[in-house]
């Protein structure tokens, strides 16, 4: 049995891991998480941290017990540096926390990249980790709305790199924008967002967890996790109806099923393939054909499968990506940004020239 950590930072960070809890739990209610086991075959163990405490009361699946509030003010306003202080200030009481719950197998991080807490903890923490623990850690890490505003996008930008150096073992990369083409309100979005992210993740540990048919277990993850350019996303399918298996996995390997915008057989570096369902679906032709397709463009393929009986055909897919166009645009909008800002505050530093005509007046009163 696995022991896993998962951390939910800031209110994204907060959100997904909500629904995460909530589909383990299952949904019976908001006393689920008192009332029932967890589905997880592994240990798990849930944290929430935030500088806000209104988004950690918000959580409706997870226990009291698992949220840490750093308080300042209402959230650090997508002021990273602030944030750094912050989790600066409180790194003695979150550690002490983590390291009360014991040892573990392997952590994942959960953040947006572009507020204020998440973002700026996230790389903190995983630095204070891995300077303490020798477990794998990866960041979850969500990127902005494209046009959410200067301040976000310099942040994602920011944040990425400082995750980069932070130690971390990977970042799985779920893109807000790439994922808005489901539709309806925001809210509605990131719900579905995040529902889409809990069930992958869900799904993962499963994977890393069970006795499988034709086995991948957590070695095999952080040997593909570590190819490429430490960036990676994860690709999903559901069967609605009997489908061929070929197409299930060629769906789970389509952009509309990845988290992140990306070309599986272009950009991915090694990838791993799970598959699960009842045994009559998993025709070993067609996968091995699928298999042999997407190897031959990215090298290695992990391949997994978990046999369920009477269930419909599922396949997860983990790429770490080579490259990432997608990642690069984001980037050149993200130094506009950062130019526009830094220009905007050289004009407003120019604005002194304001103060100094109103010091023209110092001292004086209106006569009437
Ligand atoms: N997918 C998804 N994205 C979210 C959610 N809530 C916020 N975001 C995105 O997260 C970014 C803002 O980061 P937050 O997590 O709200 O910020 P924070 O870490 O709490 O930091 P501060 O509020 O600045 O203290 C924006 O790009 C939002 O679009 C959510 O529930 N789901």
């Amino acid at each position: 049995m696995l022991n896993i950590l998962i951390i939910g930072n800031g209110q994204c960070g907060n959100r997904i891991l909500d629904a995460i809890n909530r589909e383990a739990f299952g949904t019976k209610g908001r006393f689920a998480k008192y009332l029932s086991q967890q589905k997880y075959k592994s240990n798990v163990q849930t944290i929430a941290i935030n500088t806000a405490v209104n988004d950690l009361k918000e959580m409706k699946f997870t226990k009291a017990k698992d949220r840490i509030h750093t308080p300042h003010l209402h959230g650090v306003g997508a002021n990273r540096n602030v944030g750094k202080h912050v989790f600066e200030d409180n790194k003695t009481l979150i550690m002490k926390n983590i390291h009360d719950r014991g040892d573990f197998d392997v952590a994942f991080v959960i953040t947006s990249a572009s507020g204020g807490t998440g973002s700026s903890f996230t790389p903190m923490l995983i630095r204070e980790l891995k300077e303490k623990c020798d477990y794998p850690i990866y960041a979850l890490v969500v990127l902005p709305f494209r046009e959410e505003g200067t301040l976000y996008l310099q942040n994602a930008a920011f944040c990425l790199k400082d995750l980069r150096e932070s130690g971390a073992d990977g970042i799985i990369l779920a893109d807000n924008q790439f994922l808005k083409q489901m539709g309806g309100n925001v809210e509605s979005a990131y719900n579905g967002i995040n529902d889409m992210i809990a069930k992958r993740l869900l799904f993962l540990l499963d994977a890393l967890d069970s006795e499988m048919m034709m086995v991948t277990d957590l070695g095999d993850f952080k040997t593909v996790m570590s190819g490429g350019a430490g960036l990676a996303t994860i690709g999903f399918y559901e069967a609605e109806a009997e489908m061929p298996i070929k197409s299930v996995i060629k769906n789970a390997l389509s952009p509309e099923g990845m988290l992140f915008s990306t070309d599986a057989y272009q950009e991915a570096s090694r990838s791993m393939i799970i598959l699960k369902g009842d045994r009559k679906y998993m025709s070993i032709d067609e996968v091995s054909s699928e298999v042999e397709q997407l190897s031959s463009c990215v090298g290695q393929v992990f391949k997994g499968i978990i046999v369920r009986n009477d269930e419909l055909p599922q396949v997860l897919t983990v790429l770490t990506l080579e490259s990432a166009m997608e990642l690069e645009n984001l980037y050149a909008i993200a130094v506009e940004a950062i130019n526009y800002e830094r220009q905007k505050k050289e004009r407003v530093d120019s604005m002194k020239e304001v103060d100094r005509a109103f010091s023209q007046i110092n001292g004086m009163d209106p006569s009437y």
